[in-house]
């Protein structure tokens, strides 16, 4: 009598059967979690996969949930022979949709829409043909084209607002709506005093993917950089070039009095102190105490002995410490403010489908009411940085018209966008402010 063995199932089937569960379960959930840390949270629970596979996952449903809603147009539209209207289309989606589509006719549009030839069968060379007899349409066509690289239809006026306010031209914003479907580098900063083009060369030799450009190093190809020994010694922070650049803003000399009044867990918190030099101070605040927690970790293995945390809800003035009351207020105060992170999507996709105009009425009420309560913080002659990682203009320039109304002792030395299209970088805002009385 033949034994039957019981085989264990192909651990690229393992793979697969995971990628497609995690795939519905995210789909299915009644309210959106940022989608890292809750792939993070699921992959804890799924102990027959390795790192490998789990980054492979990762890669994979990342391409998924910024492609997802494109590739619904396009098998819909599909199986209806004709392009249906995008906007009208649009406007009754739901990500929910997503799930009813063929797990197999979906893993094909994604392989298609990140700019990938399938390797198909009969049913799918058709579609293959039939995106490809499209292609001219959807280019010329800024809805079309929006949605083929997973931008909602719905959101163009904004967009359109955000290109007129900047002087894009069409094709420039064009480039923006592509760009948004492509991924970004990874930015370090590297701390005051350490040579940039050395520790370059230094993570070139451990077959890292490093970038040096014009004194703007980045890394590509997703190797932790975090796990290096350059890391562990000090030597830099992984740090967004936009971000950077807001930093570069603050304009910071060594001895200022620096509030960084919504400082999360102390990005650019980091940066104006490695400015300063242990030379002045940063008074880092923020709604939330376990953010600051993080921060204060940071300052002490960065040796940041200037920094000092306290939760601050944005509702009140700052009741100032007694060596910046002494001087009648900061020197410097960064409001980066709670925003709706648009121009976080090319790293966070999922966040555009948490994206809604009652968000940004939200956002855009508590942005007032931190402005309105940080400026009394600012001394005279001193600056006002307010920054967004949103390309919103009624978060951005317009919240920046509203200040300068509301508040005559304060002039604009100047405001503008970070990244856009002309960068490879999350999308930002700066706008400085100088308080003349
Ligand atoms: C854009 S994030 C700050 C990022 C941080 N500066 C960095 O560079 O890593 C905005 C921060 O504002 C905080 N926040 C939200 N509402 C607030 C409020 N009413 N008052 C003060 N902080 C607030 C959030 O907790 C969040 O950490």
């Amino acid at each position: 009598m033949k034994r039957r063995c019981k085989k264990s199932p192909h651990p690229q089937l393992i793979v697969t059967m995971a990628r497609k569960s995690l795939w519905s379960k995210w789909i299915e959930l009644d309210e959106l979690k940022p989608f890292d840390r809750w792939l993070k949270a699921q992959f804890k629970h799924s102990g027959n996969l390795a790192r490998q596979d789990k980054l492979a996952i990762s890669r994979e449903l990342f391409v998924a949930v910024k492609f997802v809603q494109a590739a619904d147009y396009f098998e819909a539209s599909f199986s209806q022979g004709e392009l249906l209207d995008p906007i009208a289309w649009d406007r009754n989606w739901h990500l929910s949709n997503a799930q009813y589509i063929q797990s197999k006719e979906f893993w094909f549009w994604l392989t298609l829409l990140q700019g990938e030839e399938p390797s198909v069968t009969n049913g799918e060379n058709k579609r293959l043909q039939w995106f490809k007899s499209l292609l001219g349409k959807i280019n010329s066509q800024l809805e079309l084209l929006a949605l083929r690289y997973g931008v909602r239809p719905s959101w163009l006026p904004i967009l359109t607002q955000r290109a007129i306010a900047s002087s894009w031209s069409d094709e420039e914003l064009k480039s923006f709506i592509k760009n948004q479907a492509m991924s970004l580098p990874i930015y370090l900063r590297p701390l005051v005093g350490v040579d940039s083009e050395q520790l370059f060369k230094e993570l070139k030799s451990q077959d890292i993917k490093a970038d040096y450009n014009h004194g703007v190093l980045s890394v590509n190809g997703g190797a932790d950089v975090t796990r290096t020994s350059q890391f562990a010694l000090g030597q830099f922070e992984v740090q967004d070039l936009a971000s950077q650049q807001i930093v570069q803003a603050v304009d910071v000399r060594a001895g200022m009095k620096v509030w960084d009044c919504c400082a999360g867990a102390g990005g650019k918190t980091m940066a104006l102190a490695d400015h300063l030099q242990n030379k002045g101070s940063v008074t880092a605040t923020d709604l939330h105490s376990y953010k600051l927690d993080e921060l204060k970790k940071r300052a002490k293995r960065a040796g940041y002995f200037n920094i000092r945390t306290f939760t601050w809800d944005g509702k009140q003035a700052l009741n100032l410490p007694n060596d910046v009351k002494r001087q009648n207020g900061f020197d410097r105060v960064l409001v980066d403010a709670p925003c709706t992170s648009a121009g976080t999507w090319r790293r966070n996709p999922d966040a555009k489908w948490r994206f809604s105009q009652a968000d940004t009425e939200e956002q855009i009420a508590i942005q007032q009411t931190i402005l309105a309560n940080a400026q009394a913080s600012v001394r005279k002659n001193g600056k006002l940085v307010y920054a967004t990682c949103s390309w919103q203009l009624a978060e951005n320039e317009a919240q920046v018209s509203w200040f300068l109304d509301k508040f005559k002792n304060f002039q604009l030395d100047f405001q503008k966008t970070l990244g856009g299209f002309e960068q490879e970088s999350d999308t930002m805002f700066v706008a400085v402010l100088t308080r003349t009385a």
